[in-house]
């Protein structure tokens, strides 16, 4: 489904956080929101998946206004993979997943074979077999992270929302993991830290910057020298390499002073 946010203002305690903010994913688009440390990331995926409401503008997904919608229907719409808080559930892995069920229950809120099938397909796709009936809580950070995908692909979502999937898993899994969430065509917003890994998994970026877009569309055009020396404050740049993948290299360090520094330093 397709993600339209538009003219969005959120002031938390007072400050203003986000300003007129506006985003288009479009359906079957992986959209990558970057920006560094405060600039508004989770904030804005909070106002997309319905757990803040903005003080101004829209989030609509499938041209439904989220903040029209129950919270029910938005949760059959939209799934997010939020960072792991490490709590202690005492639920299984299978009884996670299975929670990404719960927007699709009857009034009697009990597993049909519909929830059945999609647990188990979520549940294989992300490879959490081999751990089905662990607890969660005794998973490694990576371990957790796939089953938390799982629970948001049981949910079939139509918009995945993800902030940071991808920060406990070595680089083998990240790239698995990048490779599934490309693998299922469901439109995603993902907020990365890291620039080279959204490069190459996002077909546009959104640049947040003290709460405002910066800069948005195909990864190439987006993160030219010039924004990563503003915005990031590196030196860098980005390439498509002859193997169809975009790079980005940088510099050692940071630069001292805008874009005075010696190149290559
Ligand atoms: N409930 C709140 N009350 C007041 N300020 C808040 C609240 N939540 C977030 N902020 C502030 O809003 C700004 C944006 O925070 P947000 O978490 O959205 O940034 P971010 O881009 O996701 O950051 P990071 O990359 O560090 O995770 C920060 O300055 C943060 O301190």
């Amino acid at each position: 489904m397709k993600l339209t946010v538009d003219r969005l203002h959120i002031t938390l305690d007072r400050r203003p956080i986000l300003r007129d903010v506006r985003l288009e994913a479009e359906k079957g688009d992986i959209v990558g929101l970057v920006g560094p440390n405060g600039s508004g990331k989770s904030t804005l995926l909070r106002t997309v998946y319905r757990s803040l409401r903005p003080a101004g503008g829209v989030v609509e997904v499938g041209g439904d206004d989220v903040w029209r919608l129950s919270a029910r229907a938005a949760a059959r719409r939209t799934a997010a993979v939020l960072q792991d808080t490490g709590a202690v559930t005492g639920l299984s892995v299978i009884e996670t997943v299975a929670l990404g069920r719960t927007a699709h229950h009857g009034l009697l809120g009990r597993d049909g074979a519909e929830d059945r099938r999609a647990v188990a397909e979520a549940v294989a796709r992300c490879g959490v077999e081999p751990f089905a009936d662990r607890d969660y809580a005794t998973l490694s950070g990576g371990e957790r992270q796939r089953v938390l995908l799982a629970r948001a692909l049981a949910q079939r979502p139509r918009l995945l929302v993800l902030d940071e999937l991808t920060n406990h898993l070595d680089i083998r899994a990240r790239f698995e993991l990048l490779d599934l969430i490309r693998s299922t065509g469901i439109t995603t917003l993902a907020v990365l830290h890291d620039l080279d890994l959204a490069a190459r998994l996002c077909d546009h970026l959104v640049v947040l910057h003290e709460g405002a877009v910066v800069a948005a569309g195909p990864v190439l055009e987006v993160l030219t020298p010039d924004l990563l020396a503003d915005v990031f404050g590196v030196r860098g740049r980005t390439e498509r390499h002859p193997d169809g993948v975009v790079r980005l290299t940088y510099a050692a360090r940071p630069l001292a002073d805008g874009r005075e520094a010696e190149p290559g330093r």
